[in-house]
């Protein structure tokens, strides 16, 4: 749907403010929080715990559980966003369904997309199943002996083996993931998903795991056009390469096939166009050779796509903010660039940075300090970007200074 002429900017925290509402204000928020601020717009960050990234510098939050239909919908009515940006998965979503159909709010880039990517199932049955799109074999389950069914094939249906990978339905940045490569693994890959799963919730996807030479995002932006409609533009593919299902190092643009390349756009074309609405998505997809599996789908910026912040003229966050504003995009490279994640490393609340001037010595790099108020060993609390006159140097590049960059005790 082309923008609506209400999108004008106004002057924030006036009556003629053109007002945004962040559901999740992490790292990434933060950017599109800054990216909004610069286009005029006010921004109302809300998260599940106070001073996160985004509300740092927003131009106020609220805390609440965003999981709480009812609260939520207190909020936007209190607030009267124009537009509701979801940040993270876990949000009641059916509650933005109705805000969507009342008109109460404009949810980006539409309710039901935000709805579908919940979860697990959702996404992948409209992927799979509706758009025939190619994905790795799946079935789900509610319990420890039907995932072993599903596993081994006894239920009558066909069994999807081992390796297989499980996740729960509902979680993110690989939680509650595991890979199973044998009958010995399958009981404890189910506590683990059980307790990694981002609600109490006991359903699992099992995956067939594929055998991929690369994989990477393909970040895509529905933006109003020249022609006055809705048109998809398609950033470089970004590789990258996770760890325990979470993103440890990515960069722009990885070399593909032309064969390759071709399909990912048009996977991600698929997908995006049937999802709706305006901004920016992040498709991830396997390669192997010539072949691409679709993997899932985030309608908003993507963690890997972090690595824009260096290598587009536009970063992903950017160029979010101008797609749900209803303005022109570019998704152009600027430069070959990569980036890398630095980890707390520590349970701590209010930690420090040391060697971050060292992290700045080293050519064409920059960082991100998220300033989360709480570390954990595994949490992302900073990333390193930086170009090079090829992906190779800038990977070193961007490596090199995450890796002077020291979390200690604040
Ligand atoms: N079926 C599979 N075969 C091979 N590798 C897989 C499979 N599923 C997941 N992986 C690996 O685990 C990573 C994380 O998986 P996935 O994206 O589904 O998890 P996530 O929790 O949604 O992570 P994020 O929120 O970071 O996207 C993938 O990027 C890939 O490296
Ligand atoms: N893969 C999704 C992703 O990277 N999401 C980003 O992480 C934040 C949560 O971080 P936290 O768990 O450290 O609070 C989210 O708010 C979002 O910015
Ligand atoms: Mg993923």
């Amino acid at each position: 749907m082309p923008a609506p002429s209400s999108l004008r900017p106004g002057t924030p925290l006036s009556p003629s403010a053109l007002r945004v509402m962040l559901l999740g204000a992490g790292e990434l928020g933060k950017e599109v929080i800054i990216a909004l601020q610069r286009l005029g717009t006010e921004v109302i960050a809300v998260d599940r715990y106070d001073n996160a990234p985004g509300m740092q510098v927003a131009h106020r939050s609220h805390v609440i559980s965003m999981t709480d239909g009812a609260a939520l919908r207190r909020l936007i009515e209190l607030e009267k966003p124009h537009l509701v940006v979801p940040e993270i998965e876990a949000i009641a979503t059916d509650t933005l369904v109705e805000i969507e159909a009342q008109g109460l709010a404009e949810v980006i880039p539409t309710a039901r997309a935000a709805k579908l990517t919940m979860n697990r199932e959702g996404i992948r049955r409209l992927a799979a199943e509706e758009l025939g799109l190619p994905t790795s074999p799946y079935r789900f389950a509610d319990s420890l002996a039907e995932l072993q069914a599903a596993i081994d094939g006894t239920d009558g249906q066909p069994g999807i083996g081992y390796p297989c990978v499980i996740k729960p339905v509902m979680s993110s940045s690989g939680k509650g993931q595991s890979l199973v490569k044998g009958p010995d693994d399958v009981a404890q890959a189910w506590d683990y998903a059980q307790a990694g799963g981002r609600v109490q919730q006991a359903r699992i996807i099992v995956e067939g795991f594929i055998k991929f030479d690369y994989e990477i995002t393909q970040l895509t932006v529905r933006a109003v056009g020249a022609s006055g409609k809705v048109e998809t533009y398609f950033c470089e593919p970004i590789g990258h390469i996770q760890v325990d299902g979470d993103y440890v190092e990515s960069w722009q643009p990885q070399p593909m096939s032309p064969a390759a390349r071709q399909k990912a756009r048009e996977i991600a074309e698929k997908v995006t166009s049937n999802l709706g609405g305006r901004g920016i998505f992040g498709v991830e997809l396997f390669i192997h050779g010539d072949e691409v599996w679709f993997s899932e789908v985030s309608p908003r910026p993507h963690d890997t796509g972090l690595v824009t912040l260096a290598s587009q003229r536009l970063s992903e966050f950017e160029l979010h903010a101008r797609a749900i504003l209803g303005l022109p995009v570019d998704t152009s490279l600027r430069a070959p660039g990569a980036s890398a994640v630095i980890y707390g490393g520590m349970e701590e609340k209010g930690i420090a940075f040391e060697g971050v001037a060292d992290a700045l010595q080293v050519p064409d790099s920059d960082l991100r300090l998220f300033g989360k108020p709480e570390s954990f060993k595994k949490r992302r609390m900073g990333v390193a970007v930086a170009t090079g006159s090829d992906i190779d140097q800038a990977r070193e590049r961007a490596k090199l200074a995450a890796s002077r960059v020291k979390p200690v005790k604040g």
